[in-house]
């Protein structure tokens, strides 16, 4: 796998081997290295070469991505992500050089790397630590949704010996859109500021696709939509002129390539739940006949899926009291 992933004006590619001399440069500073648990100071340029050819073996391996973090063909820092794939989690790590902190680059760069790991990876959560004079960084994983898990001591060789840390974990359901990288996704509509009030009701139609073998289709959300890489029941929000069904065919003939009529979709359950900046209200239908054959066509994954094996798959939280009705009806 070799990912680019785009935020705002950044681009997080993978190390290549002619970055070395620019990494040299902004990470051999006393400032930027003694935050770093792993790296000596001073920082000699072989290490950077000898680091950059393993994260590229361990990115083909499936063990660990480094990305550069670029704007205009300048590389301004890194952000790695290692993962353990007996505990499905993955461990993040970033820094920029001097010049560019206090721009919110960390914050863009760090969150679109680990909502593209929990999008990507077989993993379930992001960890990170954060020595304690590091508010800075700390602050960047709180503004992410990480929230504090504890304190440990953690050896620094450029300090030498052992420093306290503070531990941080990200889920799916923690991390938010950063404002930055929402500017850029256009995800942001569908959320009003936290504090408008009074708080809109969105309204959001889906479908439970069921095929000749009992089986119902549900999409995995892409990467760049809030709750990316949880799974859901096809659909979307209802234009201010639509009918709730009309969005539905309109949605799933966008999303799926797939034609549905309003005569086969049946009205089965609904949702309201307060998501915190609205208010979903989904209306669910049933559906088992369509035309055409269901296509990923905005780059999500898909899923078959059995009613028994439903929990398989995490969802969001207001589609969690669907499953047992689902259950119950297959
Ligand atoms: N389609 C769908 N949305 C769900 C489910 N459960 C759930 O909480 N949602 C929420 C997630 C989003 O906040 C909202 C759907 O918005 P969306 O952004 O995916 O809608 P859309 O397809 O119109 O997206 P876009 O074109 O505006 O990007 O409803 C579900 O099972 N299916």
């Amino acid at each position: 796998m070799n990912p680019t992933l785009r935020t705002g004006s950044l681009t997080l590619r993978l190390l290549e081997t002619g970055d070395a001399s620019a990494l040299h440069r902004q990470v051999n500073d006393w400032s930027v290295v003694r935050m770093l648990s792993q790296l000596p100071f001073p920082y000699p340029r072989e290490l950077a070469d000898a680091w950059i050819a393993d994260t590229r073996k361990r990115s083909q391996q499936g063990d660990a991505y480094h990305f550069a973090i670029m704007r205009d063909d300048i590389l301004l820092g890194c952000v790695g992500l290692v993962t353990d794939h007996r505990s499905r989690s993955a461990s993040l790590g970033y820094w920029l050089g001097r010049d560019h902190w206090g721009q919110g680059i960390a914050t863009q760069a760090a969150g679109r790397a680990a909502r593209w790991a929990l999008t990507t990876l077989p993993i379930d959560r992001v960890i990170a630590d954060v020595a304690l004079d590091n508010p800075a960084s700390a602050a960047v994983l709180r503004r992410l949704g990480f929230s504090e898990t504890g304190v440990a001591s953690k050896s620094f060789l450029s300090r030498g010996g052992e420093h306290p840390v503070t531990q941080y974990v990200g889920t799916r359901d923690t991390l938010t859109t950063s404002d930055a990288e929402a500017d850029t996704h256009d995800v942001a509509h569908d959320e009003a500021p936290a504090s408008a009030p009074p708080r809109r009701t969105l309204l959001v139609v889906a479908a439970a696709l069921i095929d000749e073998k009992q089986r119902v289709l549900l999409a995995k959300r892409p990467e760049g939509k809030p709750l990316a890489g949880l799974w859901e029941f096809p659909g979307g929000k209802v234009e201010p002129e639509e009918s709730p069904e009309q969005a539905l065919v309109r949605e799933f003939r966008e999303e799926l390539g797939v034609e549905l009529s309003t005569a086969c979709t049946a009205p089965f359950t609904f949702v309201s739940q307060d998501c915190g900046r609205f208010h979903l209200l989904m209306p669910l239908y049933l559906c088992r006949r369509w035309r055409g054959t269901p296509m990923p066509r905005e780059g999500q994954e898909l899923a078959w899926v059995e009613a028994g094996r439903l929990d398989a798959y995490p969802m969001p939280a207001p589609d969690k009291p669907i499953i047992p009705l689902l259950r119950e009806l297959l």
